[in-house]
């Protein structure tokens, strides 16, 4: 039988905006100019707004550059006035925002928790939402060739910090918190927001910017709304949502994301995997990605600026999960992987429309996404499911698939390396909360080394990348913490509050200290924040706040059980 081997890959890339393109020749000039170090971020350039049209920006970059003597290194004095010249802040093109549902003191608030202390801090957390609020400018829409935003109708929450724009998965643990802080209506002008992107794009953008227009990020659209309609009960936006949803399903069913995969008894499975529309270096981090291919032929070099860009699409940006030598970005291998979670929020994706649709009344639909579910259940229990080790792996496609681009399936292409990853499927629903594997993977997970002190490691390999050890990041706290608590198993429900305990006593010991959210933590030490990757840690901080919310809205505090690092 003929083989079609990985060199065949066809990536087919979007095109770059003029003034993408420009920007960008602005943040290599400033690296060149100003010199790089800890505080030069690439990102800070391509999110600078245009005072002017395009081409007299242009024209006044070009006389500035031809001007400066011999290369092209421009004197940092001349950048800085041209920029200050030239355009307005980061961020100014994005007002701050007062939520019309916000109050102080919201009703009903984290009921559960008594230890005065901890209300303290949560009702400071609730706070911050009003720092985190913004709208876009009506200049955006007016001059879309002077921004690199992408505009929204309704007003949201950002992440914070140089995370100035919307962000897909981020939303979900934002409106979580939203939800426990009684701000139902900007959590549903979020959802507004993220479904007329869809709509313009055919999938949601990885974040509000031009630049993020080749990738999306983890899918969980259909979660942000099921939230809302728990709490709310109304079915509206469940029948509105729908036709969106079947949008977005489409995208990450449908060539490039989709791949087959026949198992060990001749069975074909439909799988998906992370696949970037992109092979040059990320705008937003062009000279950080130049600087890694260094050397490189250009077809190496296209191949891993795709790669890059496809492990943004995963959230995870970057990681020894997407590494061949769990090493160097330089071995990325991120399209070539089916990953455990992405499948696992398809899984709930395709059983959150199955729902939808009958609610909406749309009964062919509805018997249609459950048919989806059911069979991606089962690609999930045949390809990434590992009985002798108790959990999921990621499926590392072989280099060659049959013909009509169908992988063979065998045991030694699932990555047994120890991720948070490998336990998200708990949360998702995979499994019955009775299932009899739930008592096997809480053994994987107590045995694993991912848990620590302070939280659960993203993985068990330091690499120096953010997605790594000994990083803990919200999401994965708290996926791993419900996927636990979903469970009829005593000993899962158990460690579930053991491990959200530790976590907020973490995140609070260092709020004391530094004042402030950050947007991942050191799994290692109650009270430290995380570190490594291709920026400083940040701080705000949108899921983090959202996390925090949610799990004191679940688990309450004790009025006499101490909270911090003891
Ligand atoms: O600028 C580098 C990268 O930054 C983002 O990724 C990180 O922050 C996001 C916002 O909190 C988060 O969603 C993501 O999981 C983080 O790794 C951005 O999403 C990337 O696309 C970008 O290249």
């Amino acid at each position: 039988m003929s083989a079609v081997c990985e060199n065949a890959t066809v990536i087919s890339s979007i095109q770059l905006s003029p003034l993408l393109s420009f920007l960008i020749a602005v943040q290599t000039a400033a690296l060149a100019s100003l010199g790089g170090g800890p505080n030069f971020d690439p990102k800070f350039y391509v999110d600078l707004p245009l005072k002017y049209p395009l081409n007299v920006t242009t024209k006044a970059f070009q006389t500035l550059s031809s001007s400066s003597s011999q290369n092209t290194t421009i004197p940092p004095s001349a950048f800085q006035q041209f920029q200050n010249s030239y355009f307005d802040e980061p961020g100014s093109d994005l007002p701050a925002y007062t939520p019309a549902d916000y109050t102080p003191t919201p009703a009903n608030f984290v009921p559960g928790v008594q230890n005065q202390q901890v209300r303290k801090w949560a009702l400071q957390i609730h706070a911050l939402w009003l720092i985190l609020a913004r709208q876009t400018a009506a200049i955006v829409e007016k001059e879309p060739d002077q921004h690199t935003l992408l505009p929204v109708p309704q007003p949201f929450i950002i992440p914070g910090d140089r995370f100035r724009e919307v962000y897909y998965w981020d939303s979900y643990w934002i409106i979580r918190g939203l939800l426990v802080s009684g701000l139902v209506d900007t959590a549903k002008g979020i959802v507004e927001s993220l479904l007329a992107l869809v709509e313009q794009y055919g999938f949601m953008p990885n974040g509000g910017r031009m630049y993020y227009e080749n990738r999306s990020q983890p899918p969980l659209l259909s979660m942000m709304i099921l939230a809302i309609f728990k709490r709310e009960q109304d079915p509206s936006l469940l029948k509105t949502a729908l036709p969106v949803l079947l949008q977005e399903h489409k995208f990450w069913t449908t060539d490039p994301h989709i791949v087959l995969v026949e198992d060990s008894g001749c069975n074909v499975h439909q799988l998906s995997r992370y696949w970037a529309r992109w092979d040059s270096p990320r705008p937003e981090s062009s000279t950080t990605d130049t600087n890694v291919t260094a050397g490189l032929s250009t077809s190496r070099q296209k191949q891993v600026y795709h790669d890059i860009a496809t492990a943004a699409e995963s959230g995870w940006d970057f990681s020894s999960r997407w590494m061949q030598d769990q090493e160097h970005l330089t071995t990325l291998r991120t399209s070539s992987i089916i990953p455990v979670d992405l499948n696992s929020f398809l899984f709930q994706m395709e059983a959150n429309i199955a729902f939808f649709a009958k609610v909406a009344g749309d009964i062919e639909t509805s018997r249609n996404f459950s048919v989806f579910a059911k069979s991606r259940k089962k690609a999930i229990q045949s390809i990434l499911w590992n009985a002798k080790m108790g959990q999921w792996f990621d499926y590392w496609l072989p280099a060659c698939s049959k013909k009509g681009g169908i992988y063979p399936w065998n045991e030694e292409s699932q990555n047994k390396h120890a991720f948070a990853s490998n336990f998200i499927p708990l949360w998702c629903g995979v499994l019955a909360p009775r299932d009899k594997k739930i008592g096997k993977i809480i053994a994987a997970l107590n045995s694993s080394g991912l848990l620590l002190a302070a939280g659960i490691a993203t993985s068990l390999k330091e690499t120096g990348q953010q997605w790594d050890f000994p990083n803990a990041w919200p999401p994965l706290q708290h996926m791993i913490i419900e996927g636990l608590a979903s469970t009829k198993s005593h000993q899962g429900k158990t460690l579930a509050v053991s491990i959200a305990r530790r976590w907020l006593s973490s995140n609070y010991a260092s709020f004391q200290v530094v004042g402030k959210m950050i947007e991942k933590y050191n799994a290692q030490y109650c009270g430290q924040e995380g570190f490594g990757g291709e920026y400083n840690p940040q701080t705000g901080f949108g899921w983090t706040n959202g996390v925090v919310l949610s799990l004191l809205q679940e688990y309450g505090w004790p009025a006499d059980l101490p909270i911090g690092c003891s």
